[in-house]
């Protein structure tokens, strides 16, 4: 495995400032770090920040825009890309063939679908890659596994639900946290209560299902005793498949508007 020697950063917003910060605890030096910003950034001491396009090449780039911005900045940052750059994305639904079509000089490109959780090395990193030479291969496992695992894709149809589980995952369960919370408060809890106990409760049970062997099913029914309270309240999660259902739709919402901003990022390329 080959230490990365230098990285450009476009777009250092919250999601790649969450990964510097994951990168930086896991003992990556910070001179290793360059972000480009137009008007500036604050950026984490020792990160170097240029506001003009650099004009030496880098062993990879970051595109940590928007989206809808890939073209604003895709022409500069192509500058800093040679055959030896591995471009790494995490802009969602942005497809390889859309990557490449703007940096056709790169050696390799990679879609690298992180969560926030990369700040804590807990995120599960969605990967999949094209021309990536064995040692750029290896370099992207180990970025990956510093902020928490690699998990490498072959068919990049599946990536969009990748990207809806794993990294809007967050979001939904920042949703599920509240509304246990709201809940709560509906019943008679103190709000403020409410909100501690479901933050704690929802850590330490997260905690344990990763830990554990058994499954998240078994880990359920351990709570849960026969013709208790546990029981009741999954029956209500569980009739009709209720949970079930609401995630696959909610998963399916989200893989779509994936696919939706890949076909405008492929007409625009
Ligand atoms: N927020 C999240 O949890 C996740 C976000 N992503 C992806 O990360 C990307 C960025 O999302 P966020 O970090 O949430 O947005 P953000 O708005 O926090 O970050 C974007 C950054 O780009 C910078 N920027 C804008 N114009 C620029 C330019 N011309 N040159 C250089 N930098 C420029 C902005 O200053 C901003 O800091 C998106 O493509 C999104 O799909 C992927 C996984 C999870
Ligand atoms: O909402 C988005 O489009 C991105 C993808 C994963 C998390 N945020």
């Amino acid at each position: 495995m080959t230490d990365i020697r230098n990285m450009l950063i476009v777009g250092f917003g919250t999601m790649t400032g969450a990964m510097v910060e994951g990168w930086l605890k896991a003992g990556i030096a910070p001179e290793v770090f360059t972000v480009y910003h137009p008007r500036g950034k604050d950026v984490p001491e020792g990160v170097r920040l240029v506001t003009d396009w650099p004009t030496e090449r880098f062993d990879a780039v970051l595109l940590g825009v928007k989206p809808y911005m890939l073209d604003d900045v895709a022409p500069g940052l192509a500058r800093a890309v040679s055959d030896k750059t591995v471009v790494l994305s995490v802009l969602a639904g942005i497809e390889l063939a859309s990557l490449r079509a703007r940096f056709p000089q790169a050696e390799g490109v990679v879609r690298f679908m992180p969560n926030l959780a990369c700040a804590l090395g807990k995120a599960p990193n969605g990967l999949i890659g094209e021309g990536l030479s064995d040692t750029q291969r290896g370099m992207v496992t180990d970025l990956a596994e510093k902020l928490g695992s690699a998990e490498w894709l072959e068919d990049e149809s599946r990536f969009d639900l990748v990207t809806a589980l794993a990294g809007s995952g967050p979001g939904f369960v920042y949703r599920f946290i509240d509304a246990l919370a709201v809940a709560g408060t509906r019943l008679g809890l103190d709000e403020g209560q409410a909100g501690r106990l479901a933050i704690q409760m929802v850590e330490g049970a997260a905690a344990l299902a990763a830990q554990s062997e058994h499954s998240p099913g078994e880990l359920a029914r351990r709570v849960a005793s026969p013709g208790g309270m546990t029981q009741k309240g999954l029956d209500v999660l569980d009739e009709n498949d209720a949970l079930v259902d609401l995630l696959t739709q909610t998963l399916r919402a989200a893989r779509d508007r994936g696919a939706e901003m890949a076909a405008e990022a492929r007409e625009k390329g």
